[in-house]
């Protein structure tokens, strides 16, 4: 934590990192062309979180520190996640995702495929299991501190209370609302005369993040597991594999994702999932690709918020409905 500085000064050094870190952000996903290395980038996030940290009321709802899991609820208690959960780098056109892939292939030749895997549009959550037994779920909060809500977890059909093999795993996922339940959640809401929720995304996060369980329990949540805090109990060595072993272990996976061994056969699953989304019962905003190699995910590691061996490229908005 830095020496503690006045709250009139703090307000002066936030307001000069805020516009830094946007502009740092903008170069390294869009431009392709970082001017701070990223242990400049990470050191200054750092500093943002501890001066918001000291001063709360300084936070502002554009600060880079707001963009992943939305505000803390007072009422839960909190989760230190020893290993954060990290967001995602945005790309919005495939010659964004382009620079990506060749960005990656030529500063590590080793990698040779990628995973393509939906980006689900619901809530992150956190799952820690101890000899195979659920034991804590979390939101994931601001990444590094989230809501323990363990107990409206406990009641989520797809949520294994017990695994498979006895192991001790923490794995990531997104909680999510399916379209039909949001929307017959909305006539019941419309129907007692209480506003309906704006999506399912906010539905999902509004249930998840209920005081009572048993209103968590009523509103029919699913997840998809995507993600593991560390690999140690694990037999795989791919991401792809990594998904199929959290799928024998009990946990529901989205059977949808494809090894990519070129750039063609990643647009091809973009396409495809483009056109198909609206089909789906669940809602997704994009697609995420992951380097499938897991010991190389670790050699290309991330910086304090995002990984490097993976990025989102997002569907254009859904034109409304007229
Ligand atoms: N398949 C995935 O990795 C995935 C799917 N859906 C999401 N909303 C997210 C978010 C992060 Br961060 S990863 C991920």
């Amino acid at each position: 934590m830095s020496a503690k500085l006045s709250e009139q000064a703090a307000k002066q050094r936030i307001d000069q990192i805020k516009p830094k870190l946007k502009k740092w952000s903008q170069e390294y996903y869009v431009q392709d062309r970082p001017s701070v290395e990223d242990d400049v980038y990470d050191s200054t996030y750092q500093e943002l979180v501890s001066l918001e940290t000291q001063y709360p009321n300084l936070i502002t709802a554009d600060s880079p520190t707001q963009n992943v899991g939305g505000k803390l609820l007072p009422q839960f208690s909190k989760v230190n996640h020893h290993i954060p959960l990290l967001s995602l780098g945005d790309v919005f056109s495939k010659q964004e995702l382009d620079d990506f892939t060749i960005r990656v292939e030529k500063n590590y030749p080793a990698v040779k495929q990628f995973n393509c895997e939906l980006k689900i549009d619901g809530l992150s959550i956190s799952l820690r299991y101890e000899n195979g037994v659920f034991v804590e779920g979390s939101t994931r909060g601001n990444g590094q501190i989230g809501e323990d809500i363990t107990r409206n977890l406990k009641t989520i059909p797809s949520i294994p209370q017990k695994l498979t093999r006895p192991i001790t795993i923490e794995v990531r996922g997104e909680c999510y609302m399916p379209k039909k339940s949001f929307a017959k959640l909305n006539e019941e809401r419309e129907r007692n005369g209480e506003s309906g929720f704006a999506n399912p995304r906010n539905a999902a996060a509004g249930s998840l993040r209920q005081l009572n369980p048993r209103i968590t329990a009523s509103r029919h949540l699913s997840t998809f597991m995507y993600n593991v805090a560390d690999y140690n109990d694990l037999k795989t060595n791919t991401q792809s594999g990594l998904l199929a072993e959290l799928n024998d272990l009990g946990f529901n996976i989205n059977p949808s994702y494809q090894v990519a061994d070129n750039l063609d056969q990643i647009n091809a699953y973009i396409d495809r999932y483009q056109q198909q989304r609206d089909g789906l019962d669940y809602g997704i905003d994009g697609i995420v690709i992951k380097v499938n190699d897991l010991k190389l995910q670790t050699k290309i590691g991330a910086t304090v918020k995002i990984p490097k061996w993976a990025i989102a490229y997002k569907f254009p908005p859904e034109e409304a409905e007229t």
